[in-house]
C-alpha cells in the first residue's frame, strides 16, 4: 500500500527530522533525488537547457540545488526568479557556482527552447491559485519544448485535496519528498501532476499512519487468492445479484458475469433479468422471484439496470434488511439518495458506488475535495463511499480511505460500472473488510480497462471477457506482456 500523506502529516514528520539532521541535509536529500529523476528523464545533461521557475520559499531551493546538479554536469541552466529578494540564498549561490545563471530584467528565460523546466514555485507551503506572473510562466512552460517536471507539488495545486483554484503547472513529472500528498493523484491535482516520483529523504519512521492509501497489485493479489484444496464452491462466499429488467437486461448479465469471472464459485441471481442471465451464464442459479427466494449468498448487488419503481423500491429495502454486506448502486442509489434511513440504519456493510451525479442526490455534489466529501457521505450514512472518477475514491465511516491507481478512460462506456459492481460483490463476499473490498474492486476493474484498452475500443463485456486474464495479472501468475 502507497501511503498519502497530507501537508500537515508531511510537516510534523519534517520537523522531527529536521531537528535531528545537519542544517540543509534535507534540501540536499530532496535536491539530489530531483536531480537525479531529472537526468533520467532528460537521458543525458551535458549540452541539455533547463529552465527553473523559483518561488520564495524552500520548493524554489529545491529547484536552485537541483539545477546546481544539473549545470555540473554540463547542462546550460537558466534560474527565473519570481521574488528575487526571498530566493533561496544558498540554493542561489550553489547554482551560480555550478554556473547556472539568473534571467536577467531583459526577461530571457529561455522557456521557449527548454528541454526541461522545473517548478519549483511553490510546494507544500502554496495557498490557492498561482499568482498572475507565475500563472504566465506556467502556461508558457506548457506551451513550449521543455519536459515540464514540478518539484514536489505542481505549484497551483492543493496538496491535500487535488483542487486547482485557479492556474497550475501543468506538469509530465512531479517529484515529490517524502511522502505522496494526496493532491498529486486525486481531483483536477491528478492532471496536472503527471507521473509521480516519490523521492525519499528519511519521513518514512517519523510520520504519522496514512489515512488515505493506494492499493498495489500485490495488496489486491490477496483478495484474489485461488480456491486450496479444502475450498468447495460454497466455502468462499457466494454473492447475490439483483441486477437488470425486462428494459435493461443487460446490466444482469454484466454484474453476473463480473462476479463470476473474478472468484468462480457461485453466483445467484434474482429478478425479472433471469432469462438473459440463464442465457449468457448457465454457471449461475437463477430465480425469476426476489431476493428471499435466490438461496443463501454472502453478500448482494442491488440496482444496476432495476429501475426505481415500487417494486424495485421494495427488492432494495428487503436486501438492506438482510444482515449482509450489500452494495448499492445505479437506480438503487436514486432509491436510497430518498430514503437515506434504509442505508443508516444497518448493522452490516453497506457500500455505495455513485458517480457525481448519483452522488450529488445524497445532498451536494462532491466538489473539489473528492476525498473529503466522500469521508463526509460516509460517515453520516455509516457505509463505504465509492465514487467513481478519474481517479475513483472509496471512503469509510471511519475516515478510511483510498485512491484508485488504475484505470483508463476507455472505462467510460455502458455497462462499466455494472461490471464493477459485480467484481465488488464478489469480493465481498469473501468476509474482505468492506472498504477494502471496494478499493481492490475500483482496482481491479481498472486493471481489466487496461487489459482490454491495449487491444483497442473496449465495451463492458470486453472487460468480464478479459478479467480472468488480469486476476491472473494481478496475482502475478499471469502471462507476460510479451507473451498475452
Ligand atoms: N522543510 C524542509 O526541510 C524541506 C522542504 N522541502 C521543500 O520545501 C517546500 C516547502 O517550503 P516552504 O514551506 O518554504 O513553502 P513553499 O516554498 O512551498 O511556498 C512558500 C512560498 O510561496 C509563496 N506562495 C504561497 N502561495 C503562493 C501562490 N499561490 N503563488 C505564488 N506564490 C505563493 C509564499 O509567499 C512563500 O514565499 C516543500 O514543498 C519542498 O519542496 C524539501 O526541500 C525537503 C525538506
Ligand atoms: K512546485
Amino acid at each position: 500500500m502507497i501511503g498519502l500523506s497530507t501537508v500537515a502529516e508531511v510537516r510534523a514528520a519534517e520537523d522531527v527530522l529536521l531537528a535531528a539532521t545537519r542544517e540543509g541535509a534535507l534540501m540536499q536529500r530532496a535536491a539530489t533525488g530531483l536531480a537525479t529523476v531529472c537526468l533520467r528523464l532528460l537521458g543525458r545533461a551535458h549540452g541539455t537547457r533547463a529552465t527553473l521557475l523559483v518561488g520564495g520559499g524552500n520548493n524554489g531551493g529545491d529547484a536552485l540545488f537541483a539545477g546546481a546538479h544539473l549545470a555540473a554536469r554540463g547542462a546550460r541552466v537558466t534560474a527565473v526568479l519570481l521574488d528575487p529578494a526571498r530566493a533561496h540564498p544558498a540554493g542561489l549561490a550553489a547554482l551560480r557556482r555550478a554556473g547556472g545563471r539568473v534571467a536577467g530584467p531583459d526577461g530571457d528565460d529561455g522557456l521557449d527552447r527548454a528541454d526541461l523546466v522545473l517548478d519549483g514555485i511553490v510546494g507544500i507551503g502554496g495557498r490557492g491559485g498561482l499568482r498572475p506572473e507565475a500563472a504566465r510562466l506556467a502556461q508558457r512552460a506548457a506551451t513550449g519544448p521543455g519536459l515540464t517536471v514540478a518539484v514536489d507539488v505542481p505549484s497551483g495545486v492543493d496538496a491535500d485535496t487535488g483542487a486547482v483554484g485557479g492556474a497550475a503547472f501543468p506538469a509530465l513529472h512531479t517529484v515529490t519528498f517524502g511522502a505522496v500528498k494526496p493532491g498529486l493523484v486525486v481531483g483536477e491535482g491528478r492532471g496536472y501532476a503527471g507521473t509521480v516520483h516519490l523521492v525519499d529523504i528519511g519521513l518514512g519512521p517519523h510520520l504519522a499512519p496514512a489515512r488515505a492509501h493506494q492499493l498495489t497489485d500485490a495488496d489486491v493479489a490477496v483478495h484474489l487468492e485461488p480456491p486450496g484444496p479444502g475450498d468447495d464452491k460454497y466455502s468462499r462466499g457466494v454473492v447475490g445479484v439483483v441486477a437488470g429488467s425486462a428494459a435493461y437486461p443487460g446490466a444482469g448479465v454484466l454484474c453476473t458475469g463480473a462476479a463470476l469471472r473474478t472468484r468462480p464459485g457461485l453466483v445467484r441471481h434474482a429478478g425479472p433479468a433471469g432469462d438473459a442471465v440463464r442465457t449468457a451464464w448457465p454457471e449461475v442459479i437463477v430465480t425469476d422471484g426476489g431476493p428471499g427466494e435466490a438461496g443463501r449468498v454472502q453478500a448482494w448487488v442491488v440496482g444496476p439496470g432495476a429501475g426505481t419503481d415500487d417494486a424495485a423500491r421494495r427488492v432494495l429495502a428487503e436486501v438492506l434488511a438482510t444482515d449482509l454486506p450489500v452494495v448499492v448502486d445505479a437506480d438503487a442509489l436514486t432509491l436510497a439518495a430518498r430514503e437515506p434511513a434504509l442505508v443508516r440504519g444497518r448493522g452490516a456493510p453497506t457500500v455505495l458506488t455513485p458517480h457525481d451525479r448519483e452522488f450529488a442526490r445524497f445532498g451536494e455534489p462532491p466538489g473539489a475535495d473528492r476525498i473529503g466529501s466522500a469521508r463526509r457521505l460516509a460517515a453520516d450514512l455509516g457505509a463505504v463511499v465509492l465514487l467513481k472518477g478519474d481517479a475513483t475514491v472509496v471512503a469509510g465511516p471511519d475516515g478510511t480511505a483510498f485512491v484508485n491507481a488504475t484505470g483508463t478512460s476507455d472505462l467510460a462506456t455502458a455497462g462499466s460500472g455494472d461490471v464493477l459492481s459485480g467484481i465488488l460483490g464478489s469480493l465481498l463476499a469473501t468476509g474482505a473488510p468492506a472498504a477494502e473490498a471496494a478499493a481492490a474492486a475500483a482496482h481491479l476493474h481498472g486493471r481489466a480497462g487496461q487489459v482490454a484498452a491495449a487491444a483497442g475500443p473496449i465495451v463492458a463485456g470486453d472487460l468480464v471477457r478479459r478479467l480472468p486474464e488480469t486476476v491472473g495479472r494481478v496475482r502475478g501468475t499471469g502471462l507476460p506482456d510479451s507473451e498475452a
